[in-house]
């Protein structure tokens, strides 16, 4: 967020050390283990997406990260910062609050309601700190929950589908708007998506979740902003959806880039 009310600060976090170490987290419902002792180290800043079929268990990795989920096998080695925000696809607001008590909601700082503020001017919504969540479009009420998300300056940011009910503009739009606010308050992030052009668009890191593992762990590595039809983002698209064994024949039947 901009630096207002006395300054905001990036996440307090060693530069050095991992914000996500995970060891051998395991997950069961019944007798189908759904995470297979996955491990995963995120480094501070780092911009992961995580894919994988329908069923395959990113959800659940992704709530384990979050503490949500009290029942995961391994979760005393698991290490995430205290300061992590979450954000889901459907990511309600609070009706009865405005847009800007929504933001800052249960933020107990200094400055909070100029943080908001910022905040929210940070998503493009500034002038409707006073708008009722029924009166803003889906679009900008994901950008209200962004804006929630961030102005805690997290460490660590945990995003399961944030962009899925969104138009194609839109959607692009907040890729834009994700990657700028990224480069700016560098949270390391876990973005959950079903799109692997999202995924290459946006992060430093694809992981493909398979079988309960990490099954494929790709280093991106192209400049932002990046060009869907660069030969090796296509490259790593092809790496990617082979992970996902999705074949050519899938895609012509119109499986697109979207996981199944
Ligand atoms: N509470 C539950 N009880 C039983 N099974 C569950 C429960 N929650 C999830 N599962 C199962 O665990 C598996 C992984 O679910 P999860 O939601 O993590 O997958 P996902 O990869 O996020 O899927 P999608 O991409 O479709 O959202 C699924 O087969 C699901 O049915």
């Amino acid at each position: 967020m901009a630096d207002v009310a006395g300054g905001l600060t990036g996440p307090a976090v060693a530069a050095d050390r991992p914000v996500v170490r995970a060891e051998g987290l395991t997950r069961r419902y019944g007798d189908r283990t759904i995470l297979d002792a996955v491990d995963l180290e995120i480094a501070p800043g780092e911009f992961v997406a995580l894919i994988g079929r329908s069923g395959s268990g990113k959800s659940t990795l992704l709530r384990a990260l979050a503490r949500l989920d009290p029942d995961v096998a391994g979760e005393g080695r698991l290490e995430v910062p205290q300061n992590r925000s979450v954000m889901f696809q459907d990511s309600r607001l609070l009706p009865w609050a405005r847009a800007l008590d929504n933001v800052v909601l249960g933020l107990d700082a200094p400055g909070a309601s100029a943080r908001g503020q910022a905040a929210l001017a940070d998503v493009g919504l500034a002038g409707r700190e006073r708008a009722w969540p029924t009166a803003l479009s889906g679009g900008e009420q994901q950008r209200v929950a962004l804006a929630r998300s961030l102005v805690r300056e997290p460490a660590l940011l945990l995003a399961d589908e944030p962009f899925g009910a969104l138009d194609a503009l839109t959607r692009i739009r907040m890729h834009a708007l994700l990657v700028d606010l990224c480069a700016r308050h560098r949270p390391a992030v876990l973005l959950v998506t079903h799109d692997v052009d999202e995924a290459i668009t946006l992060a430093d890191r694809v992981l493909v979740l398979d079988e309960g593992r990490i099954a494929v762990d790709l280093q991106v590595g192209l400049a932002k902003p990046r060009d869907l039809e660069h030969p090796d983002f296509l490259t790593i698209r092809r790496t990617l959806l082979q992970g996902l064994g999705i074949t050519k024949e899938d895609r012509r039947d119109g499986a697109g880039t979207a996981a199944p």
